[in-house]
């Protein structure tokens, strides 16, 4: 039986990323006047999303997603082109008009605690080094985009034999990063007894 499809980047393995990578070029799918977008250092937490509002490419199941410090993203080329799919939303995603693809997910919102960090997809690039996936997040939530409840067995065992750990929400360490910054900001981080 063919195994569950979760997105192309994995499903012929989990390819490791390069040490020293330096980043590379995101291209949208255009096949004229793309959108260039330079990502100038290695991405962090790469994972696999099944949320309904990460861009996927045609047919996949799972987005492939990063994150990269702001300051190291730049629009180098085309970037009229581009457009915010939902100002209201905490990550706003600058898509392209034309193809739909999503080439910058950024947080404005100053006290998020992913603040300072731009969402990318860098299966756009054609540099090879990327940071690979290291877990699968919002899988329940594939659900949403008309997946058929009875294969979540199946997606979750292919995820586990992808080396993807899945969880319905983002991993346990960035959940307890999110967490540790609302304590702070609460006033009821852990102080030791
Ligand atoms: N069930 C919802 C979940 C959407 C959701 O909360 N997505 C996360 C993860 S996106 C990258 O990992 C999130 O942080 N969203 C904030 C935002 O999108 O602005 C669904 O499927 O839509
Ligand atoms: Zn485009
Ligand atoms: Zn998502």
């Amino acid at each position: 039986m063919a195994s569950v499809s979760i997105h192309p980047a994995v499903d012929h393995g989990v390819k490791p990323g390069k040490d020293n990578f330096a980043g590379g070029t995101l291209t949208c799918l255009c096949a004229d006047k793309p959108v260039k977008v330079k990502v100038g250092a290695q991405t962090a937490h790469n994972h696999v999303c099944g949320c309904s509002r990460c861009w996927k490419p045609k047919g996949a199941v799972f987005a492939q997603i990063a994150v990269v410090g702001r300051d190291k993203v730049e629009v180098l080329e085309n970037g009229d082109k581009l457009a915010i799919v939902d100002p209201s939303a905490t990550i706003q995603r600058h898509a392209c008009k034309v193809c739909g693809t999503h080439m910058i997910g950024r947080i404005e919102n100053k006290e998020h605690p992913f603040y300072g960090l731009d969402f990318v997809h860098t299966e756009l690039s054609k540099e090879d080094g990327w940071a690979a996936p290291g877990f699968a997040a919002f899988v329940s939530s594939i659900i949403e985009s008309g997946y058929n409840p009875a294969g979540m067995d199946a997606v979750r065992g292919r995820l586990n034999d992808l080396g993807l750990p899945p969880y319905d929400c983002l991993s346990p360490a960035l959940m307890d990063a999110i967490a540790t910054h609302t304590a702070k900001a609460k006033g009821t981080l852990y102080k030791g007894a």
